[in-house]
Order: C-alpha cells, then structure tokens, then sequence
C-alpha cells in the first residue's frame, strides 16, 4: 500500500497530476479542496461552513477539515492507496494524519512537491478563474491571501516531511505529459 501526499502551492497544478496519478497507481484521490465544493455545491452544512472561509481565500479549521478527510478514509476501506490532495495544509493537519494512518497500522510513504513560482502561479489562477467559476480564483486579493496562509502554515510543512526523510520535489514547470513522468519517476524508485 502507498499513501502519496501532493504537494504545492495553490495553482501549482496538483489536481490535474492526481486525475494522471490516481489511475496509473490504483489510488484513492482525496482532494479536500474538491470535497468542500461538492459539499458547497449541496449546500450541506460543512459547505455552509466551509464556504465562509473559502471565499475569502482563508484555510477551513483544522479541527472540520481533519474529520472530514478521516471520514473520506475509513468510506475506502479496501482502497489500495490514496493520494492526498490539498491536505494536509496545516502542521496539526500533519501530525493528525500521521496518527490516524498509524492507528489502521499504515503510515505516508512520501510527500511529492510540484514546485513553481509564485508570480506564475497567481496568473495561471486568474486565467482558471476566468472559465472555473470558482470565486476564490476571480480575485487578486482572495489568491494573495491564499499564498499568504500557504507560506504561513503550509510551507512549515515541507521541514515536517523532510525530518522523516519522506519529502521529493519536482519542476511544476513543464508540459502536463513531462510533469507527470517527473512525479512517476519519484514513485517508482519509493
Ligand atoms: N486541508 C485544508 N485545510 C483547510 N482548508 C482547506 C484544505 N483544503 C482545502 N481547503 C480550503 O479550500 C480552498 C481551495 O482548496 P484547493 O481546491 O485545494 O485549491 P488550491 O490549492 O488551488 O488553492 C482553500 O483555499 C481552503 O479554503
């Protein structure tokens, strides 16, 4: 069993490697972000919650968000892996992780970084913005908010990853074909 965590700034293009990743290793895709639109979409009450954060480009508490993605879990008990998308952001996110896939007697077995620069990560968001309809994608503003709690509580991270010897980075820069093959090439050598 491998458990991946995708990693990267907002933008920086992990959803659309996870729809690749997803099928070429037989995981599981939890993307917290695409749970919370679903949930706002259904105007059920974590996306009411969810949603006043959200929109202004602040991250969900902690505490919704870790029971929200245990649950995602324990629904995919015969999974053969799952690939975490846009979670953790938070150090308590992280440790939180680690002791729930500890208690099922699992654990992370790498996080991988796409790595890219923020001033062409804010553009490649405006231009999202334009067809997505996502409100956090349509506002300067909300998108440096959104790199401001990145690099406040979700950078911390990356130290976290690497004391456990778990942490590869590759180029976010590139065609989505070479992208892929970077990410592949660091799991397959795990
Ligand atoms: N792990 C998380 N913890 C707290 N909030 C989250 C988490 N994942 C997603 N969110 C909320 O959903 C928003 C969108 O997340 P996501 O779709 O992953 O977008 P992106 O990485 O492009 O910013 C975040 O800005 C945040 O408000």
């Amino acid at each position: 069993m491998i458990n991946i965590v995708l990693f990267g700034k907002p933008g920086a293009g992990k959803g659309t490697q996870a729809e690749f990743l997803k099928e070429k290793y037989n995981l599981t895709h939890l993307s917290t972000g695409d749970i919370f639109r679903f949930n706002i979409k259904n105007e059920t009450e974590l996306g009411k919650l969810a949603k006043t954060y959200m929109d202004k480009g602040d991250l969900v508490p902690d505490e919704v968000t870790i029971q929200m993605l245990q649950s995602e879990v324990d629904a995919n008990p015969q999974s053969a892996g799952f690939l975490f998308d846009g979670f953790p952001r938070t150090l308590a996110q992280a440790g939180a992780l680690d002791r729930f896939l500890e208690s099922k007697g699992q654990q992370i077995t790498a996080t991988v970084a796409l790595e890219a620069d923020d001033e062409i990560l804010v553009q490649r968001l405006l231009e999202r913005g334009k067809t997505s309809g996502r409100p956090d994608d349509q506002d300067e503003e909300k998108i440096r908010n959104r790199y401001q709690e990145y690099n406040e509580k979700t950078a911390p991270l990356m130290g976290y990853y690497k004391d456990q010897g778990k942490f590869y980075a590759v180029d976010g820069i590139g065609s989505i074909a070479e992208i892929t093959e970077r990410l592949s090439a660091v799991i397959d050598n795990l």
